[in-house]
């Protein structure tokens, strides 16, 4: 952990750097796994999972006998509290529904917009570390509440070639037709040139760690859209002497315990709570099962205090974590301030793991700064806008004219003519 105090201006850019791998070394294994999948299909993907996930498949699609067992499995606690969670997201995106916007901008010319869902979607779900179920239900509701047709889940396989049922529950429940046991860059690769197994999609979803992020953003090179980077897990607190010290170190701890190249970062304008809260770290941190993991994420924890509050949240803008808690007496001046998160969360009795898994909201989110200009998946990502317009002749007449300067104003001699012929067409028949 490092502690700063009032760090100046100038040295913001080495402190809002993630504590990520080299992404040139990942690119580099990225392009290697692309090229040979796109090449080979499946041979390729089964190569790659084989080294990295250190299992050799018959098959690499999941079958009806695996999603009954594990359906009988899972606890009926378990079951309800995915249920509960999977209503609260539906209502959640269900309320970003828009109607489709029609408007005449002339008379005789009518415009409109209307939303389409993308047809093929690829969704990734994480499983290298944890089996991450609750990121089917943030894919697949607003998937299937924006009418995708082909909704393909790749996910990596453990070692005995299986895959948690509590994923595979959470699937059935969503309606998820093709499981595939795929994980890290060949899944990715997989769903950008299409295998004789992994269907070849038009956006791919989800998090995951660096391997999957990269390959994701090379995924777009070759046509595929993503939703966003949606790598390690972030988490920054503002928390004043109104905060609880401990519920300030459970909420840095639980995203610290998601992977060694997590980032939980505390920003506050009372060294008192600061120090409060590196007691209280260093106190749960010793009882957490996934110890190991979290003192490495917190090794690079910072701990920034600053004497003004406006200093704070220009800090917390320039950082634009993926998820901002707000713990503070004077809310409103970073709830109404905060420009760059994916996602806050305000007050002390709102956790970050609320998010994570039942409010309702997505925890599907721009990391390592990009929040600054993607935003968290939500109904509009599975939807694309497509505008239509009809004109009449009277239409055509009012703003013809207009069409044609501006054609002629650009040489576009063929552009000017699609109207002057229609023009003189209506001329021709008064
Ligand atoms: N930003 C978000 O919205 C969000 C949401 C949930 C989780 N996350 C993040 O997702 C990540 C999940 O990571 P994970 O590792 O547990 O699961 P994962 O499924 O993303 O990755 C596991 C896969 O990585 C591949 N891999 C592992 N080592 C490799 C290597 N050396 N070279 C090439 N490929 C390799 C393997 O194929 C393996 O199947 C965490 O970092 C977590 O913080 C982010
Ligand atoms: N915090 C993660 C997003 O960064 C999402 C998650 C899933 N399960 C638990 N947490
Ligand atoms: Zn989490």
């Amino acid at each position: 952990m490092e502690k700063l105090t009032n760090p100046e201006i100038n040295s913001w850019n080495d402190l809002i750097v993630r504590p990520t791998i080299n992404v040139d070394d990942i690119e580099e294994t990225v392009h290697e796994i692309f090229t040979e999948v796109s090449h080979k299909g499946d041979v390729a993907i089964n190569k790659y999972t084989e080294l990295f996930d250190g299992v050799q498949l018959s098959s690499m699609l999941v079958c009806e006998s695996e999603i009954e067992e594990a359906i009988d499995s899972i606890s009926d606690d378990l079951k309800a509290a995915i249920q509960l969670a999977k209503m609260n997201i539906e209502t959640f995106h269900a309320a970003q529904k828009t109607a489709t916007i029609k408007v005449v901008t002339q008379e005789g010319v009518e415009c409109w917009q209307e939303k389409k869902p993308i047809q093929k979607v690829g969704l990734y779900i994480p499983g290298g570390s944890a089996p991450l179920f609750s990121t089917i239900l943030m894919l697949t509701v607003p998937a299937k509440l924006a009418g995708c047709e082909e909704v393909v889940l790749c996910t990596p396989p453990n070692k005995e070639g299986k895959i948690n049922p509590a994923i595979l529950y959470t699937a059935q429940l969503c309606g998820v037709t093709k499981i595939v046991k795929v994980g890290g860059i060949q899944a990715i690769a997989g769903m950008t040139f299409g295998t004789e197994t992994v269907p070849k999609v038009y956006k791919i979803f989800g998090p995951g760690n660096q391997f999957v992020t990269v390959a994701k953003q090379l995924a777009t090179k070759y046509g595929v859209a993503i939703d966003m980077p949606a790598g390690p897990s972030e988490l920054l607190v503002f928390a004043d002497d109104s905060a609880n010290e401990a519920f300030v170190a459970s909420d840095l701890l639980s995203q610290a315990e998601h992977g060694t190249d997590s980032q939980v970062i505390l920003v506050s304008t009372s060294e008192e709570m600061i120090g409060k809260v590196e007691t209280e770290l260093v106190a749960q941190l010793v009882q957490l099962p996934r110890k190991e993991i979290a003192t490495k994420a917190i090794a690079h924890t910072k701990l920034i205090y600053f004497d003004e509050e406006q200093t704070a949240l220009d800090f917390i803008n320039a950082y634009g974590p993926e998820h901002f808690i707000i713990a503070a007496e004077n809310e409103t001046v970073f709830v109404n301030g905060i420009q760059n998160a994916g996602s806050v969360f305000i007050g002390n009795y709102t956790p970050e793991s609320a998010g994570d898994y039942a409010s309702g909201t997505n925890h599907t989110l721009p990391t390592n700064g990009y929040a600054k200009q993607y935003s968290g998946v939500n109904l509009d990502s599975f939807l694309k806008s497509m505008t239509f317009q009809k004109i009449s002749a009277q239409g055509i007449q009012t703003i013809g004219n207009a069409i044609e300067l501006m054609a002629d104003a650009e040489g576009l001699f063929a552009h000017k003519n699609a109207v002057t012929i229609r023009l003189k067409s209506l001329e021709n028949n008064d």
